[in-house]
């Protein structure tokens, strides 16, 4: 199940970086106090490359890597390299780690507003709109007074159970759908990855548009609005990929074909925020005196209107920035948890049963139940350990600091890779799926270095919509689990490739095998 190319490496380049590991855990470590010891940054090892271009040639035909497998490609060169490494890429250098003693260290040193590089192509776009950047790509005192009233909404348990009945609504709805158009032979939903993405889709809108969109209605021809939506996000997606891994024009105010596309999702999603903040504004003007209007009762939307510091336009953007982050990270984190448990029966019929227990059939989902499926949540873990969805994140220490015993200069993009659990120089056993080693009491987990496996990031800056990730998947599996067993009958493994996130190679076409 695991990529190719882990477990390739000569036995003895293995053993120097396990001994290079061995050596940074107990021996002496070398961290920003240890600036004066370190080396120089220039000796950071790494791919030679040609000016400008730097290693960029390795990842198209005419090299070892393939672009699309960019996982597997880290994975090389940490081997190669040791656990540290810098890379060119088309003029832009990034320093690479991995290792758990590193990574804690550049968080130590993020300071109260970490920096992390932002998406380009949103940047210009806001910008020829006269917008806001978004929270996501903005920094300093400005992205603190964007994240707060997110932070507070979203990142608190107490206010996300509150989305635990809005996030059950669209779950059975996804199973209706499901059971509506399965192939009666086949078993097969078709077309499943695009109804995941319209799952996510309606599950954040619910939220965060304050509305059920109808994107999981069988009839989506009589729902123009939902289908316009369905059709925008695919596009965006789409045109950002496009825009990320070619020629970028749009950079020189040049109009592509992709940037038309980019560019009109996002006025489509700009219009549909304005519709729906305005008619929870009106609401909630009409319900003056009748109900509480505060920061911190009512729905989310209500919340942020009732602040005093957001304008409409930001307000807007911030629901788009939402909505884009949540789609397709958490349709595929759920195709690659259906996958798992379709190649692990066992572990599928454990699950089962633990469901049974938490929430009997025909019962309603609690923050209570919710809290009785350990054996789940280790399952989705082990999920994300061989499948990492977004394989890291970025930061730009603002001083000087040492990693890996070398100096990183200010404003130096170092990119932390969250592909540790691929590698048995890090992970034990990495190609067994073995929940187990995540739950509490297994002396496995309680070995498991905190910062060796980081899906959501870390920090102050961590992914806003962790916590709602998590729900909306334990939710739906536990819904896709009471209703089906789920198989995979196809001879090919399902793998993971790059396209800005990490997404299934394939269709997700499993076969449903009905329950009941
Ligand atoms: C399985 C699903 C998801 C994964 C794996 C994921 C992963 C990540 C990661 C790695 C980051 C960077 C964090 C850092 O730099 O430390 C991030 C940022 C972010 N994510 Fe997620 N995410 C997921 C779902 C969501 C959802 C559902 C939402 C919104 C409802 C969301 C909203 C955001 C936002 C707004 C940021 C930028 C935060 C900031 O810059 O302050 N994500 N996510």
């Amino acid at each position: 199940m695991l990529p190719a190319s882990v477990g390739r490496t000569s036995a003895c380049r293995m053993a120097s970086m396990a001994q290079q590991i061995l050596h940074r855990h107990v021996g002496t470590m070398v961290t920003s106090e240890h600036l004066e010891d370190a080396k120089p940054y220039d000796e950071i090892p790494g791919p030679k490359g040609v000016p400008f271009f730097g290693s960029l040639f390795d990842y198209t035909g005419l090299g070892p890597y393939k672009l699309d497998k960019l996982h597997e490609a880290t994975v090389d060169r940490f081997r190669n390299f040791g656990p540290i490494f810098k890379e060119t890429l088309a003029g832009v250098t990034h320093v690479h780690i991995i290792d758990p003693t590193d990574v804690r260290e550049l968080f130590r040193n993020e300071g109260r507003s970490p920096k992390r590089t932002p998406i380009d192509a949103m940047v210009k776009y806001r910008r020829t709109r006269k917008r806001h950047i978004g929270m996501a790509n903005t920094e300093g005192e400005e992205w603190q007074r964007l994240r707060k009233p997110v932070q507070h909404l979203l990142m608190k348990p107490q206010s996300v159970y509150a989305y635990i009945p809005i996030m059950e609504e669209c779950a059975d709805d996804f199973v209706t759908l499901m059971k509506e158009t399965q192939d009666i032979e086949s078993q097969e939903v078709p077309e499943f990855n695009h109804k995941m993405q319209r799952w996510t889709l309606e599950s954040v809108c619910a939220i965060v548009f304050d509305t059920r969109m109808g994107c999981l209605n069988t009839g989506l021809d009589n729902n123009p609005e939902a289908l316009d939506m369905i059709v925008s996000v695919s596009n965006f997606f789409d045109s950002l990929k496009d825009l990320t891994f070619s020629f970028p024009f749009w950079k020189f105010g040049i109009t592509t074909k992709a940037w038309t596309k980019f560019t009109e999702a996002q006025d489509y999603f700009f219009g549909m925020s304005k519709k729906y903040a305005t008619i929870a504004l009106d609401r909630m003007k009409s319900a003056v005196g009748t109900s509480t209007q505060s920061e911190s009762e009512g729905t989310f939307l209500e919340c942020l209107l009732a602040r005093r510091d957001f304008d409409i336009d930001s307000l807007c953007d911030l629901m788009n920035d939402l909505m884009i982050a949540a789609v397709e990270t958490t349709a595929s984190t759920l195709a690659f948890n259906l996958y798992c448990l379709a190649k692990n029966p066992e572990v599928q019929e454990r699950v089962f049963q633990e469901i049974n227990q938490a929430i009997p059939p025909g019962t309603k989902i609690t923050a209570q139940s919710l809290q009785n499926l350990p054996y789940l949540k280790a399952c989705i873990k082990e999920t994300v350990r061989v499948f990492p969805t977004v394989d890291g994140t970025n930061r730009i220490p603002s001083r000087e600091i040492a990693l890996a015993g070398y100096r990183i200069p200010p404003d130096t993009i170092v990119r932390i890779h969250c592909i540790a659990g691929l590698m048995e120089e890090y992970f034990p056993s990495p190609e067994k799926f073995k929940p187990e080693r995540w739950l509490r009491g297994d002396a496995e987990c309680e070995n498991i270095d905190p910062y060796l496996i980081l899906p959501f990031g870390y920090g102050s800056r961590m992914c806003t919509g962790r916590r709602m990730a998590e729900q909306d998947l334990y939710i739906m599996l536990i819904k896709i689990v009471q209703n089906f067993k789920i198989e995979w009958h196809h001879e090919e493994d399902m793998e993971l490739i790059f396209r800005l996130t990490n997404v299934p190679d394939r269709p997700a076409q499993f076969r449903f095998v009905s329950r009941t």
